[in-house]
């Protein structure tokens, strides 16, 4: 029996795109507390965009190297149902920055070339020792600046035992979604540049084909 792949969009910025998220049918609409992030918003910003979704589907706050109280002033204003640490927090910085700001957190581990198996099985176990608000590691390609970059890594890589627990992202598109979901079998995939017509400006085109091409996936598995 297979699971229905759940789906962030990431980086909205404008009412239009918070719509065509939801319209879509994905659970989860990430927005950027990241100042260097083309795609930044403001927490009363997105406190704004917030207030035209849905209950169940969850709204979450992307944060890089950001201190504990920053994200608990920011979830005073934006009401984020989790958030999302995309830097280099260590694993016991990530669970204090969680307790402060009191949400359930995903880690990401930035994929390299040279990264092992082992490690990925590694952190997600020490993360999970380090606080009941961690809820999943979520896998992104290294680069430079830290994320949005639109940026593949070899999936070979994500143990088959550790997958149905990742939040799969880099570089996903509506041309690989139905390959990642089939091949990787991720809890859930997140994608940001690859659903835009510019910087922080999404596309509803873009955003439909690829929750359809997410469904193909998980269409193919249930078959
Ligand atoms: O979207 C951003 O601007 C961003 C900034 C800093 C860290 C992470 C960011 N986005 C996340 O990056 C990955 C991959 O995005 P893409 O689909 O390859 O463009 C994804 O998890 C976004 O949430």
């Amino acid at each position: 029996m297979s699971m229905r792949t759940r789906i962030k969009i990431c980086g909205l910025t404008r009412e239009e795109d918070v719509q065509a998220v939801v319209a879509a049918g994905a659970d989860a609409i990430g927005f950027v507390f990241y100042p260097n992030s083309p795609r930044y918003v403001t927490p009363e910003r997105a406190a704004e965009l917030i207030r035209s979704v849905p209950p169940f589907v969850s709204t979450v706050g992307l944060f890089v190297n950001a201190t504990p109280d920053e994200v608990a002033a920011i979830v005073r204003v934006a009401p984020l149902s989790l958030i999302q640490l995309h830097g280099d927090e260590t694993v016991e910085e990530a669970a204090t920055i969680a307790a402060a700001a009191g949400r359930q957190y995903m880690k990401v581990f930035r994929v390299k070339p040279d990264t092992l198996p082992h490690e990925l099985l590694e952190y997600a176990q020490a993360n999970r020792a380090a606080s009941p608000l961690f809820t999943s590691l979520l896998l992104d390609t290294y680069v430079d600046a830290y994320g949005g970059a639109g940026k593949g890594f070899d999936w070979s890589l994500i143990p088959k035992d550790l997958a149905p627990r990742v939040v799969l992202s880099g570089g996903l598109s509506v041309h690989n979604a139905t390959d990642a979901v089939v091949g990787v079998r991720p809890y859930a995939v997140d994608i940001s540049s690859g659903v835009e017509a510019a910087k922080g400006i999404k596309d509803a085109r873009k955003i439909a084909d690829f929750v359809a091409a997410v469904r193909a996936g998980d269409a193919i598995l249930e078959s």
